[in-house]
């Protein structure tokens, strides 16, 4: 019998008691993996365990996709009207919303992102995200093609069926619902793995999934390891199509599960190294505030996040000083502490990855400009670390490092840093700061990147899609845009007098 997980929040900013079952989320069941295996989760405040959840294997995935099969064929798909699909996406989203500091609490205590921020940030996206998409179940249709008056042509989006999908801890409750969203709007079941190191609110999902009336089997939540419960959905033959977002190294190996098993429709949202572009004229007090909320929101972990800062040199001076001083007031701590910006990393291995990175830019050269160190003596925080004096080839100015630490380099006029900010292999996002909208629009268009933003930063919405050029990834998720990756367009010819 799988556990249940309960916990009594008594926190400056939120009490209350949550509880939930630990299980996989089987055909509208929790049950324990065939292997009996758990993972623990580990609070990154402090690195003590929280609990243990229960971990799947290959033979639970295989469970999984034969209970989505079962209910694609039989309750979902081109079984239930849209409509329908669309009520039960709307109660979800009702219920997400009633139970939302709940939810915002789980997050920030197994991601470490401060309660604030999950309440009205990430909370408020997923619950938004959800309700969206449940206005498009009833509205994704196909069209008539006009040819000639013989035939009446049109298309049909079917959906795929079941899909895989695969997320990671930087955003646990909004990757959930970006992937959750399109697919039940489109009519597709799902298996879906959290990361291993945030699976509480996937799990809380579950309940609210159950309560909200999915018929069993339509939505699947198997916890457990990338190298055994993402590897398995990554090749399992009855997976029709599989979104992941996580590291550009494992969107390869998805790639390549796919080519070698079913060819399954593959969208990736990897990573990115992107670049905030600040000109003479912008406004400065608007560009620090938003290149802070860029690179330090969400303690760095974002594939968006705008990590390398560009500034033009009339104000490379004056921007700097003033960038420094607010990173250095951003306040540090517990994420339950009411006035924290920035709670620990997400966990050891990714604390360990970020120093590295911090270590390479000192070795290689690159002046330390602000933090590069730890806060505290418990947890996984690290203080906003910003680095100037860069060279091109420096690891700290081409990777992506998915920590609090940007690095701050000067340019000169429109092509250079138009060849500065393209010399990446990603191309997920960037911003222009000018009040010269000629100046951002040609910038804008110019920039390699599957959004830009102009004045500001690290903006999501639900309508909008979100995804990248060259290796950040394929496809785009957010928007009518991610409906097609759910769906297949079969086109109906039908004859009306052509005589063989
Ligand atoms: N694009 C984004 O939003 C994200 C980017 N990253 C990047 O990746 C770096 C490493 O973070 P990780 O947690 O190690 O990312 P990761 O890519 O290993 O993890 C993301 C998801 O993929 C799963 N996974 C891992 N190996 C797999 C495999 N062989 N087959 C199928 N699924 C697998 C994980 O269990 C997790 O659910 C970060 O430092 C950051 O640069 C990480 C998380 C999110
Ligand atoms: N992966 C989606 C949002 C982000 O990480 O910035």
């Amino acid at each position: 019998m799988p556990s249940t997980f309960t916990h009594e929040f008594n926190t400056p900013v939120y009490k209350g008691k949550s509880s939930f079952n630990t299980g996989l989320f089987i055909d509208g069941k929790f049950v324990d993996g065939q292997d009996g295996e758990t993972i623990d989760v580990i609070n990154p405040t402090n690195g003590k365990v929280i609990t243990k959840v229960s971990a799947g294997t290959a033979k639970d995935v295989d469970i999984a996709v034969a209970a989505a099969q079962k209910a694609f064929d039989t309750v979902w798909g081109l079984n239930c009207a849209g409509a329908v699909r669309g009520k039960l996406l709307g109660k979800l989203a009702d219920l997400m919303e009633e139970h939302a500091d709940e939810l915002a609490a789980l997050e920030a205590l197994d991601n470490g992102k401060t309660f604030g921020w999950a309440k009205n940030s990430d909370v408020v996206a997923s619950v938004g995200c959800i309700r969206y998409y449940s206005g498009w179940a009833d509205k994704h249709s196909g069209k008539v093609i006009e040819t000639d008056e013989n035939k009446l042509a049109y298309t049909r989006n079917e959906p795929i069926g079941v899909v895989g999908q695969i997320i990671p801890w930087n955003f646990p409750l909004m990757m959930l619902s970006w992937k959750l969203g399109p697919a039940l709007a489109t009519g597709c079941t799902i298996v879906l793995k959290p990361s291993e190191f945030t699976p509480l609110t996937a799990l809380r999902m579950c309940e609210l999934i159950q309560k909200a009336g999915f018929p069993p089997g339509v939505v699947n939540i198997v916890n457990g390891l990338g190298t055994t419960v993402g590897q398995a959905i990554a090749e399992h033959p009855k997976i029709e199509k599989v979104a992941f977002t996580g590291s550009t190294l494992v969107g390869r190996k998805i790639m390549e599960a796919a080519a070698k098993t079913n060819l399954k429709k593959v969208t990736l949202e990897l990573g990115g190294k992107s670049p905030n572009i600040i000109f003479n004229d912008a406004d400065l007090e608007q560009a620090v505030n938003w290149a802070v909320h860029g690179i330090f929101w969400n303690h760095g972990q974002a594939c968006c996040a705008g990590s390398r800062i560009f500034v033009q040199e009339g104000i490379y001076q004056e921007f700097l000083t003033r960038f420094t001083e607010k990173a250095k007031s951003l306040k540090i701590g517990d994420p339950f502490e009411p006035d924290a910006y920035q709670g620990p990393q997400v966990s050891q291995t990714q604390y360990d990855r970020i120093m590295g990175y911090i270590n390479s830019g000192k070795e290689q050269g690159a002046k330390l400009h602000l933090g590069g160190e730890r806060h505290g003596n418990e947890g996984y925080f690290i203080k906003p670390t910003i680095f100037t004096d860069t060279k091109p080839n420096m690891k700290i100015v081409q990777e992506e490092i998915f920590g609090p630490v940007g690095v701050v380099i000067k340019f000169t006029d429109e092509d250079d840093i138009i060849r500065q900010a393209n010399d990446t292999v990603y191309g997920l996002a960037a911003a222009v700061f000018t009040q010269n909208i000629n100046q951002a629009i040609e910038t804008a268009h110019r920039l390699h990147a599957g959004t830009v933003w102009i004045n500001c930063a690290n903006q999501l919405h639900p309508q909008i899609p979100f995804g990248g050029f060259k290796q950040s990834g394929i496809g785009r998720e957010l928007g009518e845009y991610a409906l097609a990756n759910y769906s297949n367009v079969k086109a109906v010819h039908v004859n009306l007098g052509h005589k063989m």
